[in-house]
């Protein structure tokens, strides 16, 4: 307390500050008697049978930290409650158990929270120095599996502005303990311990900081790069070529599907539009000649005479270097293929490290390529076969060796992040929170599914290709209050050029190690058919384990869109993530398939409550429900346990 009459500041024990308000213990300040009241306490019923539901959702005041919004008003989700408790009495429950299991007093205010895992969501702990206890070790441990490390890191410096920050106190400390004395807590150590400051993480975030800055240096020279694609305003000529005939013609798509696609490629570039369009007979769209002689002439003509037309979007996977350089010259106007547009978007939208570097990965063999055909031309700069300074190099292999160099540099670099991000994978297996990747087309709705899943308005879905590049993680909770993480995943392309696919194989790796992959579709896309088979080519190019590929579960999205959708068939779950359709349903398939994926089983356990079986259920399992039977001294509980914990329970309580 601030004493006037000294210069010197005094802190009596008792005596609090003017004005009312309370202390972490929950005792109040009273101004008038200048004497702390008690906390007063909910009054404890007597007898019979008494029943508490420990997982039970906490009071929204105190659910700040992890509990979802109530609403979320923007994007019009809504937001599904966890389920509520059976009986009222958390306090009654607790008081009939044996001291050792009864939930701990918060300070010395009488405030007494139920020991489960959702009494640690109020993130209303008192800030004593007493333990985490298991339920609350669990939570933290959640927390710090989504949110391992400082993600608003230096990879965005000189970028535009990051994603929304997240907004929650923060609290490393704990989220440190959570993952014990191993682990992270170890690189925290040396004073740069993950931040808990948001819901969310970037799976790769906890590698964004390189281990010393002349790592950082050389990542930051090998991301530093020229344009693909000229800036500013772009007017576009879109030229389609159908192949209406033969082997080469595509199935489960059509012309104008293809056209609409690539016109949403064009919208996505910052300041392109497409002025034109054209869907252009073709025999070998992928070839070196794509189209024959009187058909590009008639071309050349046509695009000659709009002189708006500042660039050429010709809409196949891949353009052969001296393909382009001919319509260049041809056209008079820049040449680009999907693959160019494609790796445009990714170098945009990617944000980590992790992810830039990827895409640096990606576009070597487009530099090569273009380095090839300059030196192919007859004016081509310092000729291929000329030696430069006495080195005994020629400028081409000069340059070919850069290349090279520049591909180890990145190859190292993404090996470090990957040692990293396998190390954080490891941390969420020791954690044995269950995993579910959603998977899916661009823009099929995963983003905005998983914030409807989660409640985290943290994340931002948008009406973008590739809007998510980099793999992020996000906490949220099954009906039987099982904790688990959706990781969001880069979205899949027809026709994405398997290197592209390769470069992203660090981050998709992850995937292999979910417990479960969601696919989600866009059922009221034309082509849901055609991305289905894109997605399924995909995945199975990712080489995961035949067991998760087989147990799969298809979410049909947006169907607010198809009225009077129903799935095909029961393997399906049709919703809309935006509006909230179906979401329940979705929430208990998942339930079903995680408890399938992992071995976990819902069961109802009766324990003696003189013993630790309580108490240990509560460190090693999901506790959803406690039924106290005081005139017995047991208690049935309510838990989801995996088949490993359940056999060292039976171990260690044989009767
Ligand atoms: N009508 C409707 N629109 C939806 C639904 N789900 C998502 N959307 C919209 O679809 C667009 C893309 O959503 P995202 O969640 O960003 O899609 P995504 O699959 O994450 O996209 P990428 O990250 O780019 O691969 C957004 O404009 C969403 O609002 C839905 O159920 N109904
Ligand atoms: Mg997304």
């Amino acid at each position: 307390m601030w004493d006037p009459r000294g210069s010197t500041q005094t802190r009596r024990k008792d005596v609090g500050p003017p004005g009312r308000h309370s202390d972490p213990q929950g005792r109040t300040w009273d101004p008038r008697g200048r004497e702390w009241t008690p906390r007063s306490r909910p009054p404890i019923p007597r007898g019979g049978r008494r029943r508490t539901r420990v997982g039970k959702h906490p009071p929204r005041s105190r659910c700040r930290r992890l509990a979802p919004p109530a609403a979320l008003p923007d994007a019009g989700v809504r937001r599904e409650q966890a389920p509520r408790k059976r009986s009222s009495s958390p306090a009654a429950a607790s008081q009939a158990l044996p001291a050792r299991d009864r939930p701990r007093q918060s300070g010395g205010g009488g405030h007494v929270t139920p020991g489960g895992q959702w009494g640690v969501r109020t993130g209303a702990r008192p800030r004593s120095s007493a333990p985490l206890r298991a339920g609350e070790r669990g939570m933290w441990a959640l927390r710090a599996a989504v949110r391992p490390g400082p993600w608003l890191s230096r990879v965005v410096r000189g970028r535009g502005a990051p994603r929304a920050a997240p907004s929650l106190p923060a609290c490393p400390d704990r989220a440190l303990a959570a993952f014990g004395s191993g682990g992270l807590k170890g690189r925290g150590g040396g004073g740069r311990g993950p931040r808990a400051d948001g819901t969310r993480s970037r799976a790769g975030e906890e590698e964004e900081e390189p281990e010393d800055a002349e790592e950082e240096e050389e990542e930051e020279e090998l991301l530093r790069r020229d344009p693909l694609l000229p800036v500013g305003t772009q007017r576009v000529c879109l030229i389609h070529p159908e192949v209406k005939q033969g082997p080469g013609k595509p199935q489960l798509t059509r012309a104008e599907w293809q056209v609409a696609e690539g016109e949403a490629l064009v919208h996505t570039l910052d300041g392109w539009s497409v002025a034109e369009t054209m869907v252009v007979p073709s025999n070998a769209p992928d070839g070196k000649l794509i189209f024959g002689k009187g058909t590009l002439e008639h071309l050349t003509e046509k695009i000659r005479g709009l002189p708006e037309i500042t660039a050429v979007f010709l809409n196949v996977e891949r353009l052969a270097t001296p393909t382009k350089k001919e319509l260049e010259a041809a056209w008079g106007v820049q040449v680009f293929d999907r693959f160019t547009v494609v790796l445009h978007i990714f170098r945009c939208n990617a944000r980590t490290k992790e992810a830039r570097l990827q895409v640096a990965l990606a576009e070597l063999p487009l530099l090569r390529s273009h380095l090839k055909s300059s030196m192919a031309r007859p004016d081509g700069r310092g000729g291929g076969s000329r030696y430069i300074m006495g080195s005994g190099e020629s400028f081409m292999q000069v340059q070919q060796r850069l290349f090279k160099e520049k591909e180890m540099k990145i190859r190292k670099a993404l090996e470090r992040l990957k040692k990293k991000r396998r190390l954080l994978g490891r941390q969420r297996r020791r954690q044995e929170f269950p995993v579910i990747s959603v998977v899916g087309y661009t823009n099929c709705g995963k983003t905005t599914l998983i914030k409807a899943l989660t409640g985290d308005d943290g994340v931002q879905p948008r009406d973008q290709l590739f809007a998510t590049l980099d793999v992020t993680a996000h906490a949220g909770w099954l009906p039987s209050c099982m904790a688990v993480i959706y990781m969001d995943t880069i979205g899949f392309l027809s026709q994405l050029p398997h290197s592209l696919i390769e470069s992203f194989s660090a981050t998709l790796e992850d995937m292999a190690h979910s417990d479960l992959i969601v696919h989600v579709r866009d059922v009221s896309h034309p082509e849901t058919e055609l991305q289905k088979a894109s997605v399924l080519s995909a995945l199975h190019g990712l080489c995961l384990p035949a067991p998760l590929l087989d147990s799969m579960l298809e979410v049909h999205n947006k169907v607010d869109l198809v009225p009077g959708y129903s799935p095909p068939g029961p393997q399906a779950v049709a919703v809309s993530a935006l509006l909230g359709h179906g979401l329940l349903e979705l929430k208990a398939r998942l339930e079903d398939a995680v408890l399938r994926a992992t071995g976990r089983q819902v069961l109802t356990l009766r324990v003696r409550l003189a013993g630790a079986q309580l108490s240990w259920l509560h460190r090693e399992a999901t506790v959803q429900e406690v039924d106290v039977v005081p005139e017995a001294g047991v208690a049935d509980v309510k838990v989801v346990i995996s088949s490993s914990a359940y056999g060292k329970f039976r171990k260690l309580f044989p009767e």
